[in-house]
């Protein structure tokens, strides 16, 4: 069962083209894979405009949902809409954006290249003239800070690049709802601050979904976070509602050299080295010992208190 936080959704005024609030849901919403696996279990999920995280351990159903809010996978059981219409609707296909991990293009085509392209093979006449078409392309190489880089082969890109050139090719259709597929995994600090705030700002007037393992991206930049655990959305809501899922259960203390061993790689969830031994924090019902104290949980307390670890029978505490 879904925990959904008493605060959640959270209300918008950002309303889409056609004039209503824009609001992706999903009812019932599963996938079931030939073999008899789950890839998603049925599943009610509310985004309103924002940047939402989606949180995950690997095989947890991220890609699945992510598929199947952006029209590319059809659903077993329930539907996604997009403002009352499916997603698989062709009219729907405009107006979602889906950024994979890697995504396929003619790598000796340049930027700008890739982008009008892009613009000229998308289904309906979206620009009316080329010198629209242009303008538009123009606008998102700005966006994704990409216009000094434009004439450059993509093969020459950096992962930081291709993965703006990435997102550039989702926004060159002014779509209202932007999936991302951990657009953050492998880049230095300063490019994925700079494809962070590519995102923030586009969900300004949009809805953006992360999924990400890096927690710090999601604290930086969602209002909300969905977690998804086994194939099931095991919590939907703000991220202190997640963080509080660690409250009572985070302890603090000092161990000498290494004392901190005997609780285990898995319960332990920092031991940082001090002159006189290491710090230590764990997750547990109950102290470790005597000298232990309760700390506040961040939002990876938060999330390893749910999710707990497989290793030790899937939960944690
Ligand atoms: N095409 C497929 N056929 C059969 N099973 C699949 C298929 N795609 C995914 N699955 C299964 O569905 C479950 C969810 O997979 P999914 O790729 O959605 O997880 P994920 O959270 O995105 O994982 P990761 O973080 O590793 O990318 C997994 O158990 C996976 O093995």
């Amino acid at each position: 069962m879904c925990k959904i936080d008493a605060n959640f959704p959270f209300r918008s005024l950002v309303l889409s083209a056609g004039g209503t609030q824009m609001n992706l849901s999903a009812s019932k919403l599963g996938k079931r894979y030939y073999g008899g696996e789950w890839g998603l279990r049925p599943a009610e999920l509310h985004f309103g405009p924002g940047m939402h995280g989606l949180l995950g351990p690997n095989g947890a159903g991220k890609t699945t949902l992510m598929r199947l809010l952006a029209g590319l996978l059809r659903p077993t059981t329930g539907r996604a809409e997009l403002d009352g219409l499916d997603v698989i609707h062709p009219r729907q296909r405009q107006r979602i954006g889906y950024v994979p991990q890697t995504f396929q293009m003619y790598p000796s085509l340049t930027g700008r290249e890739w982008l009008m392209h892009r613009v000229q093979s998308s289904p309906g006449k979206l620009f009316p003239s080329r010198r629209q078409a242009l303008e538009q392309v123009e606008k998102i190489l700005l966006d994704v800070n990409l216009t000094s880089q434009a004439d450059r082969p993509a093969r020459t890109y950096s992962t930081g690049m291709m993965k703006r050139l990435g997102i550039a090719q989702a926004m060159i259709i002014n779509p209202d709802v932007i999936i991302v597929d951990e657009p953050t995994a492998g880049l230095d600090p300063e490019e994925r601050l700079r494809l962070r705030n590519v995102l923030a700002e586009a969900s300004l007037t949009r809805i953006v979904l992360l999924s990400t393992h890096i927690l710090s991206d999601i604290e930086a930049s969602c209002g909300s976070v969905l977690v998804l655990k086994e194939g099931t959305a095991a919590y939907q809501g703000s991220l202190a509602g997640l963080a509080s899922f660690g409250e009572g259960k985070v302890w603090t203390w000092e161990a000498a050299q290494d004392e901190w061993r005997r609780y285990g790689p898995s319960r332990l969830m920092s031991a940082r080295r001090t002159e006189e031994g290491f710090i230590c924090r764990t997750l547990a019902e109950e102290p470790p010992n005597r000298y232990a104290r309760l700390s506040e949980p961040t939002l990876e307390d938060g999330y390893m208190a749910l999710i707990g670890l497989p290793s030790e029978g899937g939960a944690f505490l």
